[in-house]
């Protein structure tokens, strides 16, 4: 029996990917959450963390904290639990290079457009202001450009024409669930892994888009 893979979920707020994580460790992902940490204290994340017995722990930003000195006291908090990989999971903190560097290769973000399109912030609402047909989720590894990683998975939806940036979160948010379960189970078979700023699954390069099924 190989040691399970010892994951940690950084969270911001509802915690609904951390959840399907959760769920899939105890169906067959190979890997435990071993610890949760939130930028925020009132993340339902925490709550949903606490009803699994997953420790938790928050570091939450301070008044005029730099990026940098943030990620050293996110770095100490994270050393506790010796994490093999690091799950942004509605993370909402844009991380320092320095800290991103210190886990490149071991740290995961779920992203809620198909990526390259949309980095950043409001992505449901750009993609309705841009009449997209189809818009959708991807999993990447973290680099310090923000959302510019590799891309591992993504997971599509359409876009219809009545829809709010509220309907179409909750569907792109569905086939998060699914998706980033299945990434995870990935990285705890030894089967994921960046190289030279390049994401490869069963030592086969990812394309723009990530693993294609074929
Ligand atoms: N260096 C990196 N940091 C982060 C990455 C990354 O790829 N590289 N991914 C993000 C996750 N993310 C989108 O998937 C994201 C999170 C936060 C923001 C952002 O603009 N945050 C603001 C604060 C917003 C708020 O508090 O509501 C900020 O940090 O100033 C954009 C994209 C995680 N970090
Ligand atoms: N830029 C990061 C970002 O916007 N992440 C998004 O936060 C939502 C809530 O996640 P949660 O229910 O797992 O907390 C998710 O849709 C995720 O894609």
């Amino acid at each position: 029996m190989s040691k399970s893979c010892r994951v940690l979920v950084l969270i911001s707020g509802n915690g609904s990917n951390l959840q399907a994580i959760i769920d899939g460790c105890d169906d067959n992902l190979e890997a435990d959450v071993v610890g949760v940490i939130s930028n925020k204290s009132d993340a339902y994340g925490l709550i949903r963390a606490h009803q699994n017995e997953i420790d938790t722990s928050c570091v939450i930003a301070h008044k005029d904290e730099t990026r940098v000195e943030y990620g050293a006291r996110l770095k100490l908090a994270i050393s506790k639990y010796q994490p093999d990989l690091i799950v942004l999971a509605g993370f909402m903190r844009i991380l320092s290079d320095e800290f991103v560097q210190s886990y490149e290769g071991k740290m995961i973000n779920i992203h809620p457009s198909l990526l390259p399109k949309y980095p950043g912030l409001n992505t449901h609402q750009r993609a309705i202001d841009a009449s997209d047909k189809e818009h959708g989720a991807s999993v990447h590894f973290v680099t310090p450009e923000l959302d510019s990683g590799p891309v591992i998975l993504q997971a599509k939806v359409p876009v219809y024409g009545e829809d709010t940036a509220e309907l179409l979160a909750e569907r792109v948010n569905q086939q998060e669930l699914a998706i980033y379960p299945m990434v995870v189970k990935w990285f705890s078979q030894g089967r994921l892994k960046m190289t030279d700023g390049a994401a490869y699954l069963d030592d086969i390069r990812l394309g723009e888009a990530g693993y294609a099924a074929d």
